[in-house]
């Protein structure tokens, strides 16, 4: 293996993700009403919360697919999206923008694989994309990490020709291709059949014990037991309550949250 390959799949540090008073609207629909969130390195968050409450808006915030009217995000104490000049935040070009999103990994519900690429190439083409590895190295890169997911012998396979399971687990090593110091999932099992869960959430936990930050949304209650150091519970754009699973998850304090786990356990 080369040295660059080498140093694209050595330990990235875990960064700390800061949610700083974010408001969001949708013409006249505020969707998140002042939400503060700190994720500290390592760190396990996983959203929960109803469907519309605003958990899929925030990740995109967080990744600044969506630019929120009030508040800003930061990465390891940098801005997202917008720079401090005196008391103001300033703009960032778009290429600044797109290299501060390089270091944060998403992984969507419906996998978003290129289809027209090998299994393989989904996962090198970011790395060469972004010009951090030529196409050999990038290709090694992405061999080691479709090992990781456990689909080293799918290398040659489309998108199409893989089950959902395969397919997310895919989606998950793209999102480590460029050493994202944290990675967010939006509900990444609520596409997938029944049997093919438990799979995907293996390589999750497989991700959260090895020091990742992580930011989950999903509606997977004994998985967030298992896996969460935290749980941040979020209706109508607020976050209601947060804290360890032993508390949210078992002890819930808000009427709103008890009456959530009343519905989903
Ligand atoms: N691009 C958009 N334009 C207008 N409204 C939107 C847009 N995206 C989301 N919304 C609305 O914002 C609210 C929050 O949506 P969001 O997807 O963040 O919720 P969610 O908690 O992730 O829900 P679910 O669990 O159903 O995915 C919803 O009322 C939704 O209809």
């Amino acid at each position: 293996m080369t040295a660059k390959t080498l140093d694209a799949l050595a330990d990235v540090e875990a960064a700390t993700v800061e949610v700083h008073d974010v408001h969001k609207w949708y013409g006249t629909h505020r969707v998140l009403d002042g939400v503060d969130l700190r994720v500290r390195p390592g760190e396990v968050t996983v959203i929960l919360g109803p469907s519309g409450s605003g958990k899929s808006t925030l990740l995109r915030v967080i990744n600044h697919l969506e630019k929120p009217e009030i508040g800003h995000v930061s990465i390891n104490g940098e801005l997202i999206g917008v720079r401090r000049q005196g008391e103001r935040l300033k703009e960032l070009s778009e290429r600044a923008i797109l290299t501060q999103r390089s270091r944060i990994g998403f992984v969507f519900q419906n996998f978003n694989l290129f289809p027209h690429l090998t299994v393989l190439d989904n996962v090198a083409a970011a790395p060469v994309a972004t010009g951090k590895l030529g196409k050999p190295e990038a290709q090694e890169l992405a061999r080691e990490l479709l090992g990781r997911v456990g689909l080293a012998d799918r290398t040659g396979a489309y998108p199409r020709q893989l089950s959902g399971g395969q397919q997310q687990r895919v989606a998950i090593a793209r999102a480590l291709a460029l050493r994202p110091g944290v990675i967010l999932f939006d509900e990444p099992t609520s596409a997938l059949d029944p049997e093919l869960v438990g799979e995907v959430l293996a390589v999750i936990k497989d991700l959260a014990s090895s020091g990742t930050t992580l930011v989950i949304v999903t509606h997977e209650i004994g998985f967030a037991r298992e896996i969460a150091d935290r749980v941040v519970f979020i209706d109508g754009g607020r976050i209601v309550e947060q804290g360890p699973p032993s508390e949210v998850l078992d002890k819930p304090r808000h009427e709103r949250t008890r009456d959530f786990l009343s519905k989903v356990l």
